[in-house]
């Protein structure tokens, strides 16, 4: 699916990923974990460039629009699945089937606000669930997710992310929440400084291998770079 060697990125002169190779496969559910600033988001963005053609991205900016309704907001997801003359017209008179369609998946996903509501009257919860609706709409193969649920409390966490990897074949998400990428995903990638430091399936992660990759210790398994 996705497959790079050596890869370096850069904000100006600060160094974000140095040498980092890797390999994704079509089916994998990859979650990436790491402390603050080791890079997650920035070789998630990476990932979705290169995938976006197949992939929804939920970032963690979320590209709401404020001034949009909330079924507007979660139609986005669907803009080039249809020509501009129905996004116009949808823009100013909803269309039945699309109104059906995103109010069914805003239920799903607990969000239970009037759908003429807008963004700007959301709380960080339900901005962060619209934002997920939006992504699901684009029904997309693939997922990319920059900590889609930080906002959520942990029952609605489990609950939308196990909704969101059954509905994708694939899925690569920066998660906050450890114990979730231990649960649900196949493999987890450590990144430290930019670096590869971790990169093992669900059976391998061990607790204590887990919290030598948090500590500030030498590393038992040396980072790619
Ligand atoms: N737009 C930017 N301009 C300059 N430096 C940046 C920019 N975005 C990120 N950085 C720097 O690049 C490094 C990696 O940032 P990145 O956001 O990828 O880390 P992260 O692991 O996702 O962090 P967090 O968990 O806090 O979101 C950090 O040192 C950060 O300060």
């Amino acid at each position: 699916m996705v497959n790079f060697e050596d890869l370096t990125l850069k904000y100006t002169d600060k160094l974000a990923i140095s040498q980092l190779s890797l390999s994704i496969k079509h089916g994998e559910k990859v979650a990436i974990i790491g402390p603050s600033g080791a890079g997650k988001s920035t070789l998630l963005f990476h990932l979705y460039s290169l995938l976006k053609d197949n992939a929804a991205f939920c970032s963690q900016k979320q590209g709401l629009v404020d001034g949009l309704s909330t079924y507007h907001n979660v139609y986005m997801g669907s803009l080039a699945r249809h020509n501009w003359l129905y996004n116009v017209v949808n823009l100013v008179t909803p269309f039945s089937v699309p109104l059906g369609e995103v109010n069914g998946l805003c239920h799903e996903l607990s969000l239970d606000v009037p759908m003429a509501k807008l963004l700007a009257e959301l709380s960080g919860g339900q901005r962060q669930r619209v934002a997920l609706a939006r992504a699901l709409y684009q029904r997309q193969p693939i997922f990319i997710g920059d900590e889609p649920f930080s906002a959520l409390d942990p029952l609605m966490a489990e609950h939308l992310l196990k909704l969101v990897l059954a509905r994708h074949s694939s899925a690569i998400m920066v998660l906050h929440d450890k114990s979730q990428a231990l649960s649900h995903f196949d493999r987890i990638i450590g990144l430290r400084e930019g670096k590869l430091c971790l990169d093992v399936t669900q059976d391998e992660l061990t607790p204590e291998l887990l919290a030598h990759f948090y500590s500030h210790e030498s590393f038992p398994q040396p980072c790619n770079a």
